[in-house]
């Protein structure tokens, strides 16, 4: 019987402990951590997002700021606002959620954030302290850093483990590949180009997937006893689904994340985890 591996439980834990560390640091500094979360256009799903991060930061005492752009906006204009929250003491955490509307690079925006605010960890600086384990130096990527977390939480151990990754995103993929390096598993990262994705998938000891193909991964693809990691999110007719068929691979493995209520959650948390950490590091704590 496999465990599941519940993200809104460790974010229960998480997000109390957060509270009670943003009691002591607004009454030691006079205000509590602040995030300022920047959407341009009307994306449903980013908007949900958005919606959502703001809720978690209130429920935890955070500040937050909700700057809402037009689609219109030109990359300029969203990059001098990226500036003006770079420049404004108040302000810890910056992040802009993403996909941005077409024309507009996601690339060029993160580079304004300045480092010590980039609380979503995709600065060049954050993902070279992330690919070189300078943890502590640093804010790492909300979702990979939750996937680490469930690890940690469920005594899972990672030395010697052969682990897959299978997509290779910026956001996720890459760093989390750099985590579990890290961590002394052996990697192999697959993607949309691998030859023979199952060859990969079979031989896991953690499997985490992260490609937004619903019910990609199929109990014929996975080893027995493995620990999977779903990342994906999709809706499909109305519900939302992983890249793991859950109900076939469970049967067969020691440990898997629901969708939803697995890894999602604890992408939210770890932003919350990340504005206090960056409230604490900008006051020298
Ligand atoms: N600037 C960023 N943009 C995006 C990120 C990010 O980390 N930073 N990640 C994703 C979207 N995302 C957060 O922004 C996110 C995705 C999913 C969840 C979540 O809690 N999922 C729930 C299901 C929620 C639902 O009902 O749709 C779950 O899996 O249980 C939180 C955050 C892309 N953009």
């Amino acid at each position: 019987m496999a465990v599941i591996l519940d993200g809104k439980a460790l974010s229960k834990k998480i997000r109390n402990s957060l509270k009670n560390e943003v009691k002591e640091l607004k009454e030691k500094f006079g205000r509590p951590p602040s995030l300022a979360v920047v959407l341009v256009g009307n994306n449903p799903a980013s908007e949900i997002y958005v919606r959502n991060k703001i809720k978690a930061c209130s429920e935890v005492g955070i500040d937050s700021i909700d700057r809402r752009l037009p689609e219109t906006v030109t990359q300029e204009e969203l990059n001098s606002i990226v500036k003006e929250l770079n420049e404004d003491p108040n302000v810890d955490g910056i992040i802009v959620q993403l996909p941005l509307p077409n024309g507009l690079s996601c690339r060029e925006v993160v580079n304004y954030i300045s480092p010590e605010k980039d609380v979503d960890g995709f600065h060049p600086v954050n993902v070279g302290k992330c690919t070189l384990g300078l943890y502590d130096q640093g804010l790492m990527p909300c979702t990979p850093a939750g996937v680490m977390k469930f690890f940690e939480e469920y005594n899972i151990p990672l030395q010697g483990k052969n682990a897959v990754m299978v997509g290779h995103s910026n956001i996720v993929g890459k760093p989390l590949a750099n985590m579990l390096i890290n961590a002394n598993a052996t990697v192999s990262v697959c993607h949309v180009y691998t030859k023979d994705l199952s060859h990969y998938t079979r031989y896991a000891d953690v499997l985490c997937v992260a490609t937004g193909v619903p019910g990609l991964i199929k109990a014929d693809m996975v080893k027995e006893g493995a620990v999977v990691i779903d990342i994906g999110i999709s809706r499909v007719n109305g519900k939302i689904v992983g890249d793991v068929d859950f109900e076939g691979v469970k049967e067969k493995v020691s440990a898997i994340t629901p969708v939803p209520g697995g890894v999602g959650p604890m992408t939210i948390t770890m932003l919350l985890y990340n504005t206090v950490k960056a409230f604490k590091m900008r006051n020298g704590i």
